[in-house]
């Protein structure tokens, strides 16, 4: 995969990224900035298989963008690499913090008990007080449209529900960047257009690391 399968969901393309050209991250401009990112993986016979080759790119803060492209051509890769869960063989990544990753599958992400239980469970790492936890937890709810919800057993919920509740939990730690894989598995056309504006808005405060 290379730049091109970059599209922008709005205004207009940012040229590509020439490194030779930058000394150092712009982490006034870009919320994410990859240069010359490599990701190749070893197969049981000891060969390397490229999946990213030289893929560089530079995302605005306070956007929303879509990584667009055919099956196997590297998306859900290189998204991990962003978030951190795979390291690059070669190159160079800024991504602005705090920073949120939403699977592919929801079952990899939520495990609590309850959509509130499971909602609150990041923020267990933040000196918060109980209601400040149960106040981002309704915010982050009704933002993705599960405020009725909060008391439901997870394993009650369907497939976009669960989603819904994995993206609100992201979005209650006020996360600057939101990666977001396969948006379209489970929601349909309006949950995705919802839930889209609404995690634009900005209604949680960000912490301060
Ligand atoms: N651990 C691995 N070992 C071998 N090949 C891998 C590994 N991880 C990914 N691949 C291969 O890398 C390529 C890119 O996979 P990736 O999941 O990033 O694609 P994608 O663009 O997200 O695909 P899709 O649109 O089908 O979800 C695929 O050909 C995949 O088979």
């Amino acid at each position: 995969m290379n730049h091109s399968a970059l599209i922008r969901a709005s205004i207009s393309n940012v040229p590509p990224l020439n490194p030779t050209h930058l000394t150092s991250f712009d982490t006034q401009k870009f919320a994410i900035e990859g240069r010359n990112v490599n990701y190749s993986v070893r197969t049981k016979h000891g060969k390397w298989v490229p999946i990213l080759k030289d893929c560089s790119l530079r995302i605005p803060a306070g956007q929303l963008w879509m990584l667009l492209g055919p099956n196997g051509c590297g998306k859900s890769t290189l998204l991990k690499v962003l978030a951190g869960l795979l390291n690059p063989t070669h190159g160079t990544i800024y991504v602005e913090r705090p920073k949120s990753y939403v699977f592919q599958n929801p079952d990899h992400q939520v495990v609590m008990p309850t959509v509130e239980a499971d909602v609150a469970f990041g923020l267990g790492k933040f000196n918060l007080t109980k209601e400040e936890v149960r106040s981002r937890v309704a915010k982050a709810l009704d933002s993705v449209g599960m405020s009725d919800y909060l008391r439901r057993p997870v394993q009650t919920l369907s497939g976009g529900q669960k989603q819904r509740v994995a993206i609100a939990g992201a979005l209650a730690e006020a996360c600057k960047v939101l990666l977001l894989d396969e948006l379209t598995t489970f929601l349909d056309e309006n949950d995705q257009n919802e839930v889209q504006v609404n995690a634009q808005k900005p209604r949680l405060s960000p912490f301060v690391y």
